[in-house]
């Protein structure tokens, strides 16, 4: 990408790694339980302050399960709630305690999102989908949500099938090679690398997704031993592979019949008229 071709007035898009650190959530509605899922599968440690008879039933759910949730049945009580708080999430309907939150965080530099108040917000969420370890967010830069939304369900329905399956099982066939073959940088790093790119190119999805314990170790002793990458045949097996290409062949085959019929039909009739 040339310097002239980017696109500013964007945000920074990352994957913000929240194992073990302290998210406190102001609010307990509808919008404030979508922020504990997102924030609960991202292994994070939460509070949630809030008057019991605001929570949403998906937010009661959370609370009374087996989560790493403290529940604080009141309102916001001012910058001793913001003690050992590494990200602040507000989702309630009073604009104004928004606003004395938000400026709360912003001397403290704890990052902050405002629900109700797109200005006040130091990162906004977007319309995610996930699969396993894959994660896509659309974010729309707080244009349109509902768009974000319809075209979340787009990008759903283009996916690869299996595509979390085989990003699991690829990371698992990586943290192998690195275990066999340790070294950060250096001429290893390029050899893992360069051999980890052959195999995510070269097979397909389907195929990795099948990977196991013992089909790994194969891999890497067929493979990665000798400078090489086998076919999926030769490592998983033709026969679960045809197990789960059989859909394919029973599809492929009435196609050929048809594909032969109709050039045989077209070559009686081109026949019988040079005749
Ligand atoms: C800036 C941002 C801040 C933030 O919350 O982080 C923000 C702000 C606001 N949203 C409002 C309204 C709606 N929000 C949704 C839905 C979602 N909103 C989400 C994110 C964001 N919303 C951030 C920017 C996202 C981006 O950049 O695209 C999603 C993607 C993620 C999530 O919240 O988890 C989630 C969809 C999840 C999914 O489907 O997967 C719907 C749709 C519906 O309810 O069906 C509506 C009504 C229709 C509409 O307005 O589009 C209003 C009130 C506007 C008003 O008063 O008119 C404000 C405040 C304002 O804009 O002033
Ligand atoms: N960003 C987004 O995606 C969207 C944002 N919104 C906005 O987000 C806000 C929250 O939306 P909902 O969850 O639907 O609202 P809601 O009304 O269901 O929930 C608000 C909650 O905040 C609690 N609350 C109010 N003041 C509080 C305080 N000082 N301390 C602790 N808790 C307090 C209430 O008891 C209630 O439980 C609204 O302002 C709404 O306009 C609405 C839709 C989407």
């Amino acid at each position: 990408m040339t310097a002239e071709s980017s696109n500013p007035g964007g945000s920074l898009l990352l994957a913000w790694q929240l194992k073990n650190k302290h998210v406190l959530i102001i609010g307990g509605g509808e919008v404030a339980s979508g922020r504990i899922e997102s924030v609960l599968i991202a292994n994070a440690r939460i509070t949630i302050i809030c008057p019991s008879q605001g929570l949403h039933s998906i937010t009661k759910r959370f609370i009374n399960g087996s989560h790493p949730i403290t529940y604080h049945d009141r309102v916001f009580d001012g910058a001793e709630d913001l003690d050992d708080v590494d990200m602040v999430l507000t989702a309630i309907d009073d604009v104004a305690q928004s606003r004395i939150i938000y400026s709360l965080c912003r001397d403290l530099k704890i990052p902050v999102n405002v629900a109700d108040i797109p200005d006040s917000c130091d990162f906004y969420f977007g319309s995610q989908i996930r699969d396993g370890p894959l994660q896509i967010m659309i974010s729309t830069n707080g244009q349109s949500p509902k768009l974000a939304n319809i075209i979340k369900k787009k990008i759903q329905k283009s996916l690869p099938n299996r595509a979390g399956e085989a990003i699991r099982k690829v990371g698992d066939l990586r943290s192998k090679l690195k275990d066999r073959a340790p070294g950060v940088g250096g001429e290893v790093s390029k050899r893992r690398m360069k051999w980890m790119v052959d195999v995510c190119t070269s097979w397909e999805m389907d195929d990795l997704a099948l990977l196991n314990e013992e089909t790994i170790k194969r891999l890497l002793d067929d493979g990665w031993e000798t400078n090489s990458v086998p076919p999926p045949d030769d490592v998983v097996g033709r026969r679960n592979r045809t197990f789960d290409a059989a859909p394919t062949s029973i599809h492929v085959f009435p196609c050929m019949v048809a594909f032969i019929a109709g050039a045989a039909c077209a070559g009686v009739l081109l026949f019988s008229r040079h005749r």
